[in-house]
């Protein structure tokens, strides 16, 4: 069976009932790969909250325990915030995802080891505090930072059972002050870890619906690069066709004219080319057109446009381009076809396939055209025709 495109992996992501935290693996890492640096810059963020806030609590400390305020504010501000912060700056370094989020639930595992330390110095008459600082880095665990789920729940789970080693053996509570606080934390936990999983579930489903306009935009833009083309191409030589030549022939005389440059037209006509049709059919004559459009494209400069403007006839835009150097580049095109050797047995003039060409250059004014000009090349191939055929002439006004 055929691997899943994206597309079709995303769709069908899109379609489950969205409650999963992993999408299929190729989704998962294009998730992390897409959202992982801007997650390290986020957590950065929110863990420099977090210490502040945490480091904030010194106020109270100095105020309810000033006999051991020097060794808890070496706790907090040396060991949770030393380490915390330097976890931080590597977060933002945008590691791998299990490592952010592994180094990230280190830390909040060690606020909490702290907090039941200081909790443990605490006088009997205000440890009943604490509990509430417990339940403060569950918050900053579980939505604050918002660590992902996974890591959220084990990280819940290590600071609650830190926290039942401190609080249940510990003499500085009453049981009842203990069961209080055990289920304040308790409940603080289910919560917060109920809202993780929401945040979580809705950023994943937000990036999905997200990915799903990013692909189809592409998509989009594929199609119509692909339009594009076909509307600009000629599908029997794979040449630019008459549309695509205007346009680009507007553009390239306007520039012409800002810069006072010349501009030149090769008009190139097969010769007798009713007559190859009629002796060796429509599908030959398609093999010639192809052929012959190969053979004029094969010898353009990297700077000009080749066309096939319709029928039998192609036309050759030059730019930056004096007099001679036009009437070589059309020599050599009628040269090109000339050696080719494409059988002609019904010509009359001649045994093998020819083209004739005019050649038009002008610097525009304001009293010339890109029209004017083309009649100019159209005339002067009328000329090559009446001069025998398998020959470049050159407009009047051109020479
Ligand atoms: N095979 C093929 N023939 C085409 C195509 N488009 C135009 N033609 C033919 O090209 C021929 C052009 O003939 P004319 O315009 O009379 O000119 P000519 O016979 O080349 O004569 P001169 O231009 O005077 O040398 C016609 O027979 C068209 O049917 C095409 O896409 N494929």
């Amino acid at each position: 069976m055929l691997n899943p495109t994206p597309h079709e992996q995303l769709e069908a992501a899109l379609g489950e009932r969205q409650y999963r935290l992993r999408f299929p693996d190729d989704l998962e890492k294009r998730f992390e790969a897409d959202t992982g640096d801007q997650r390290s810059q986020m957590l950065f963020i929110s863990g420099v909250i977090c210490l502040l806030i945490y480091d904030s609590f010194l106020i109270a400390d100095y105020l309810l325990r000033p006999a051991q305020f020097w060794g808890i504010a070496a706790l907090r501000l040396g060991l949770v915030s030393g380490f915390g912060m330097l976890a931080l700056l590597w977060v933002r370094t945008g590691p791998p995802g299990w490592q952010r989020e592994g180094c990230l639930a280190l830390i909040i595992v060690l606020g909490m080891a702290t907090s039941g330390l200081i909790f443990s110095f605490s006088p009997q008459s205000i440890a009943m505090f604490d509990p509430f600082s417990f339940c403060l880095i569950l918050l900053a665990s579980n939505i604050v930072i918002a660590l992902r789920f996974k890591y959220a729940l084990l990280t819940t789970l290590a600071c609650l059972l830190i926290m039942a080693l401190y609080v249940v053996p510990s003499a500085l509570m009453p049981l009842e002050a203990k069961t209080f606080a055990l289920l304040t934390t308790l409940g603080t936990a289910v919560f917060t870890l109920f809202a993780n999983y929401r945040l979580e579930i809705s950023e994943r489903n937000n990036y999905l619906l997200l990915l799903r306009e990013r692909l189809r935009a592409s998509l989009m833009h594929e199609s119509n690069q692909v339009l594009t083309h076909i509307s600009q191409t000629d599908s029997l030589t794979q040449l630019p066709n008459r549309r695509r030549f205007d346009e680009v022939y507007q553009r390239l005389w306007q520039e012409a004219a800002q810069r006072a440059r010349h501009i030149g037209v090769l008009m190139i006509d097969i010769d007798h080319f009713k007559r190859y049709n009629d002796h060796y059919g429509h599908q030959q004559g398609d093999i010639c057109l192809a052929t012959v459009a190969a053979a004029i494209e094969s010898q353009r400069r990297a700077q000009d446009l080749v066309a096939r403007l319709g029928g039998e006839e192609f036309a050759v835009l030059l730019t930056d381009t004096d007099l001679d150097t036009a009437v070589q580049i059309a020599e050599r095109i009628r040269s090109a076809i000339e050696v080719l050797g494409l059988e002609h047995g019904a010509s009359g003039e001649r045994t093998m396939v020819t083209v004739s060409i005019g050649v038009a250059l002008t610097v525009p004014t304001p009293q010339t055209t890109p029209a004017w000009l083309m009649r100019q090349a159209d005339e002067a191939l009328y000329a090559a025709k009446g001069s025998g055929r398998n020959c470049v002439q050159i407009a009047a006004t051109s020479g």
